[in-house]
């Protein structure tokens, strides 16, 4: 088990159908069929009986920044605990480094415009969301449905889209080798253009979570 709530790529590489992508700016993954079709049911179901507006941690004065809805998945759930037993078996990572699983919901037209997921070590919620548990290191999503039209995840700076398609997980490191934050990480949740899109995303800290 990895001490700093960081995965790694000889750590993701161990388990059957990881690919790493060809990329030197970031250290990006993909797993197909993570999730069985039963298991993302569930989770869906739990996501439409919870959803609420999504929030950002640092406003930016843009009302439609993040236009989805959010879900905080109940972690004494049977499916959520199984999840959480998958991701430490992939990532290797100690489940106290991770934040609560969330499940994400966009309606057609909604989308996550371009971000990073590190918050900014200079920003002045800094100390609001990172005194206890640090920065974000690893973040890892997992698509559970297919969607008719859009709803891609574009990561800008090296040009790569992922097609939204029931139980694919893609996975990168929020930190470059040295430890810094890396700004080739920004990606764009783009917007649903036909059918909704549901993903879970879990996001790993530097120390322990610390609070529930
Ligand atoms: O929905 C997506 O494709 C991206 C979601 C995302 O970037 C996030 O929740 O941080
Ligand atoms: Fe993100």
């Amino acid at each position: 088990m990895t001490k700093s709530g960081e995965s790694s790529a000889a750590q993701l590489l161990r388990n059957e159908g990881v690919q790493q992508l060809p990329y030197t700016q970031l250290e990006l993954f993909q797993r197909k069929n993570f999730l069985a079709p039963e298991h993302m049911s569930r989770i869906v179901e739990m996501i439409e009986a919870e959803r609420r507006p999504s929030t950002l941690a640092d406003e930016n004065g843009d009302a439609y920044f993040r236009t989805s809805e959010t879900c905080d998945l109940s972690a004494s759930d049977p499916a959520v605990q199984e999840l959480e037993t998958l991701l430490a078996t992939l990532n290797g990572i100690d489940p106290a480094h991770g934040e609560p699983l969330q499940g994400q919901r966009y309606d057609i037209g909604q989308e996550f415009k371009p971000h990073c997921d590190y918050f900014n070590p200079d920003g002045q919620d800094w100390e609001k969301y990172c005194s206890v548990a640090g920065q974000r290191t690893w973040t890892f999503m997992i698509y559970l449905n297919d969607v008719e039209a859009g709803g891609a995840t574009r990561f800008k700076t090296i040009k790569k889209s992922f097609q939204p398609e029931a139980g694919k997980l893609v996975c990168w490191n929020n930190l470059r080798p040295d430890g810094q934050v890396n700004p080739n990480t920004l990606h764009h949740g783009m917007k649903v253009r036909k059918g909704l899109k549901y993903v879970i995303t879990k996001w790993y800290r530097e120390k322990p979570w610390g609070w529930s």
